[in-house]
């Protein structure tokens, strides 16, 4: 063997140093990842408001850049493998994209700094083009970073442990799982405080840099850290370009067989064997496994289709429910933070209770068994997704629909109103109050007598749209304005005042003040009791009021406003607060979590042991690029828009999910399950290449011939 030759196999052989069974490199791989995690998962907590309220962009815009990012970082993960697998190797390639993410984290800290264009000092930032730019440079490197990494620090973790590690192989990928869980749920609960903070050079803002800095620094700890772990690492050098010579191989076994597809040429066994004239035996039968299970992935998207709806439709469920627990206030964006709480509690039960005690009574839960009953928990949780918005739609108030449209009356009248519209309904309605909820009307031109002093005035009102006629003092000059037509974003409360004083009034959280007889914009409140202060200059009252979740108030002002000391203010409730509780959404969060450690922790399990050893890196992407494909499939679903209830897309979505998983337990029963380590030995042997477990066993009597000698020699010196 030449030395050469010698170094490259010790490298592949090298024994590593153990702690409990485990490799000890892997406590720095496991860190990294947890670091890696929360500084992922800490920017995407604040990237929508950051958009939103940042460079102000709409929220369509808003959302539609977010999902695009998401799903490019888990589309880059097959430039990291390609990188990994043919060219650099695991190690060097997560780090060069280690510092590629960490560069990108920090360009998108400084496109947070508002200081950095505000030349005019007004808390503004002037150049919005800058922002935008430094903004879009950061997230794709942090794409590239974040993705390519991804399938190799896995894939780099599985390959520190030796052949008699199998178990603790499985306990690895447990253990990753609950390091990103940790990192995530951290940096969810910590980022938006950070973000909440007032920060700024020269005036105070949402302190955004700090929101986003804080994620850099931690990507930065993760390179530190890995890198330190260097020396103990088992390092597998790529064995040259191999993604291509598999492209080149697949595509020549199609051409061959393309080319004697008449009758006169015998079948083969498989497709791949058509590449026999050319291609070795050993990298068809790499490509056979790689492709039997790229195949196996095929209807896996679906399960992250329901799984991604957890931070888009089950949050918009959140907004319409009340998230008062007694001790604490749950915002409905916080309720996704149950998700890696559970898998903090459940992969441990699951790994320690629930499948050893399967194991116990006979049972095979093999882990595409595992994976398919993961998808059947995913579907079910969309079940109970449905079942609970049939209970809120219970509560919720009639919207008009398209082709209707809602009224409703208030009289700021010194005195009661007979109020008919359209000749038909008539309304009696007394001073400072308004109609008893909304009149659905099925056309828009109406007619509105004020019976009493015989005042008639025509009005075009908006289909599908609510509005409310405000009569003030003087009726003559009663008009409409449009109301909110859905609950308030962010299970927030939308409230507005009619003045009904008679001359204009300052009031705390308006935007500006309110002329006599107008009434005034929505302004949003969070729950929880909040205090209004009304003044005219010279006087002030103050008021308070209690909100729950996603109502709305319109507060009549009378003309005694000041003499009664803003007590005889009248609260009209436009839409009434959530009533159905968010711990409703409890038991759908358990089964999707019960649903992804049985398919996401096994899926990663499976991609690592299933794949050639020069192709495990490729495999990690291919499934990660399931993921990928299921956030793609959640973006075209929100722009062509849903069904009319969305109940009935839920339970579309858990059907789906039951039909694909039908469809991959079919696909399931057909694999067998190989070593793909014993496959390729046997075809190495067949071939009379020399058997990687004998150049093992060659090397590892080297090294201790070697440190023999070593021995000796210090014995020898010690006694001179
Ligand atoms: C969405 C949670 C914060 C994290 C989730 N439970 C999870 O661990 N993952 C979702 C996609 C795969 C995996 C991850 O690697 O982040």
């Amino acid at each position: 063997m030449t030395d050469e030759k010698m170094d490259e196999t010790k490298k592949k052989t090298k024994k590593t140093a153990e702690c409990c069974g485990f490799p000890v490199s892997i406590f720095f791989i496991v860190v990294n990842e947890f670091c890696e995690r929360f500084s992922y998962y800490g920017m995407r907590a604040v990237l929508v408001l950051y958009f939103r309220y940042f460079l102000l962009w709409d929220d369509d815009l808003a959302t539609s850049i977010y999902h695009a990012f998401v799903a490019l970082c888990y589309l880059t993960p097959i430039m990291g493998a390609i990188i990994a697998d043919s060219w650099l190797g695991k190690f060097k390639t997560i780090i060069y994209l280690s510092v590629v993410y960490a560069v990108g984290q920090v360009v998108m800290a400084v496109s947070t700094i508002h200081d950095i264009t505000d030349t005019d000092r007004d808390g503004t930032p002037n150049n919005f083009t800058l922002h935008i730019a430094l903004s879009m440079l950061g997230l794709i490197l942090i794409a590239l970073g974040t993705g390519g990494i991804k399938p190799c620090v896995a894939a780099f973790g599985g390959d520190q442990f030796q052949e008699h590690q199998s178990r603790q192989l499985n306990t690895f990928f447990s253990v990753f799982y609950l390091c990103i869980n940790g990192g995530s749920l951290l940096s969810t609960l910590i980022t938006p405080v950070l973000r909440a903070q007032e920060c700024g050079i020269h005036t105070q803002q949402q302190c955004y840099p700090l929101a986003f800095g804080v994620p850099a620094a931690l990507m930065v700890v993760s390179l530190v850290v890995f890198i330190s772990g260097s020396g103990m690492y088992v390092k597998t050098d790529p064995e040259g370009n191999i993604i291509w010579a598999v492209c080149k191989c697949i595509g020549f076994a199609i051409k061959n067989r393309f080319r004697h597809r008449s009758s006169a040429h015998p079948k083969r066994e498989h497709w791949m064997d058509w590449a026999n004239e050319k291609y070795d035996k050993l990298l068809i039968a790499q490509v056979k496994m790689v492709l039997k299970v790229l195949f196996l992935y095929i209807p896996l998207p679906m399960f992250w289709t329901l799984f991604d709806q957890k931070g888009s439709r089950w949050t918009l469920q959140a907004t319409t429910m009340s998230g008062d627990f007694r001790a604490f206030i749950l915002q409905p964006d916080q309720m996704q933070t149950v998700n890696p709480i559970l898998i903090l509690t459940m992969v441990p039960i699951m790994d320690r209770i629930i499948f050893p005690l399967i194991k116990k009574c006979g049972l095979d839960f093999s882990p595409l068994k595992r994976m398919t009953v993961g998808m059947l928990f995913a579907a079910m949780a969309f079940v109970c997704a449905a079942l609970v918005q049939i209970e809120i739609d219970k509560t919720l108030p009639d919207f008009p629909s398209s082709s209707e449209s809602q009224l409703k009356v208030v009289n700021m009248f010194n005195s009661s109103l007979n109020v008919t519209i359209s000749h038909k309904d008539t309304l009696l309605i007394d001073s400072l109050e308004s109609s008893a909820g909304y009149v659905t009307l099925d056309h828009q031109e109406i007619t509105v007598s004020l019976n009493s002093s015989g005042i008639t005035k025509n009005f075009s009102l908006i289909a599908g749209g609510r509005q409310t006629l405000i009569i003030p003092s003087d009726p003559s000059v009663m008009y409409l304005k449009e109301d909110i037509k859905s609950k308030p974003r962010e299970g927030r409360n939308a409230v507005r005042f009619v003045n009904g004083w008679t001359a204009v009034l300052n009031i705390t959280n308006l935007e500006s003040n309110l002329e006599p007889t107008v009434i005034s914009n929505y302004s949003l409140v969070a729950q929880g009791t909040r205090k209004f202060v009304l003044s005219n200059g010279a006087q002030s009252c103050e008021f308070s009021q209690t909100f729950g979740f996603g109502s709305s108030y319109t507060f009549l002002i009378p003309s005694t406003l000041f003499s009664t000391d803003c007590k005889s203010i009248k609260a009209v409730e436009d839409i009434q607060p959530n009533s159905v509780h968010m711990a409703l959404q409890i038991p759908q969060y358990f089964l999707i979590t019960t649903g992804e450690v049985l398919f996401s922790v096994t899926g990663l399990q499976f991609s690592y042991s299933q794949a050639p050893k020069n192709m495990k890196s490729v495999l990690q992407a291919g499934w990660l690029c399931t993921n990928a494909v299921g956030n793609i499939i959640v973006l075209i679903v929100a722009e062509l828009g849903k069904l009319p209830k969305q109940w009935a897309e839920y339970l579309l979505f858990a059907s789906l999910l039951v039909a694909v998983s039908v469809i991959f337990s079919v696909m399931a029963y057909f694999y067998t399950y190989i070593d793909p380590a014993e496959v390729e030995a046997q075809i190495r042997s067949e071939l009379g290449f020399e058997p990687e477990e004998e150049k093992k066993k060659e090397t590892l009597e080297m090294e201790d011939k070697d440190k023999d000698q070593q021995n000796e020699q210090e014995v020898k010196q010690t006694k001179i």
